[in-house]
């Protein structure tokens, strides 16, 4: 099922087409990555998605209703089940792993529920199973601000997988990395979007490589090529604007 349509996008920011007629469907699950050149719009097509940039032209189709995102405000496309993770992790540095992830669970169930929240039974359960999948099960007690990079990712991923999204956005999270924590971070994602759709932007081809999915490239806001990293990869427009430099 498609779960995301973008149709016909475009914006322009001081007379500058930043997004030139875009079109990108995504699917439920699905895991997508979004590569291209700097410049080429990858994080505006995000911000569109998001509610906090507003196109000029076209629609934003969302969901069973082909509900029009571009109408919501930011806070009610959240809501709607769309989740983005920015390069720089946000975690609550003086907080556990646990109280981290025991807030993001909090945070689904809305302002007032923050106010009289206990921790159930089920949800001490599902803080150690958000911890598991995003292998920081033995890091539940430590505090986030003592976690390196790679583990402060994770465990802002988990807050996101928290609140259930079914579309998750991630920018650039192989960036600061290191091999392992890359290796991690392809299969915690893989596994995200056996049951959501994930989309993925990144700059590190190998990291791409690992993740084995449909490969989107941008290029001057539209779409150059699509399909699988060896496809697009052989396509002669693509080597010239991107990999060849
Ligand atoms: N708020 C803004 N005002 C003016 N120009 C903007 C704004 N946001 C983005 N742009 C411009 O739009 C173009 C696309 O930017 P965008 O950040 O989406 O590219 P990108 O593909 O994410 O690049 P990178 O790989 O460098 O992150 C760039 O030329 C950028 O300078």
């Amino acid at each position: 099922m498609t779960l995301l349509e973008v149709s016909g996008v475009s914006v322009t920011f001081d007379g500058f087409r930043a997004i030139n007629n875009l079109s990108i469907a995504i699917g439920e699950p699905e895991l997508r990555a979004v590569i291209g050149p700097n410049g080429a719009g990858k994080t505006t097509f995000m911000d569109i998605v998001t509610g906090k940039t507003r196109p000029d032209t076209g629609r934003v189709l969302w969901g069973e209703l082909s509900t029009d995102l571009v109408k919501l405000s930011e806070s009610q496309i959240a809501k709607a089940g769309i989740g983005r993770k920015f390069q720089k992790p946000t975690v609550f540095e003086d907080q556990t792993v646990s109280a981290n992830l025991s807030m993001a669970l909090k945070n689904k169930r809305g302002p007032f529920a923050v106010l009289s929240w206990k921790a159930t039974a089920a949800d001490k359960a599902r803080i150690v199973e958000l911890a598991e999948e995003v292998g920081l099960a033995d890091r539940l007690d430590h505090r986030a601000g003592d976690l390196s990079h790679g583990q402060k990712q994770w465990l802002e991923i988990g807050m996101l997988l928290a609140q259930d999204p079914r579309l998750l956005l991630v920018d650039e999270p192989a960036a600061g990395m290191t091999p392992a924590e890359r290796e991690h971070t392809t299969d915690l994602l893989k596994r995200a979007a056996q049951t959501r759709a994930v989309v993925v932007i990144e700059h590190d081809m190998e990291f791409i490589r690992r993740l084995d999915c449909r490969v989107t490239v941008l290029h001057e806001g539209s779409v150059l090529a699509e399909g699988s990293l060896d496809h697009v990869t052989k396509n002669q427009q693509v080597i010239d604007v991107y990999l060849g430099r």
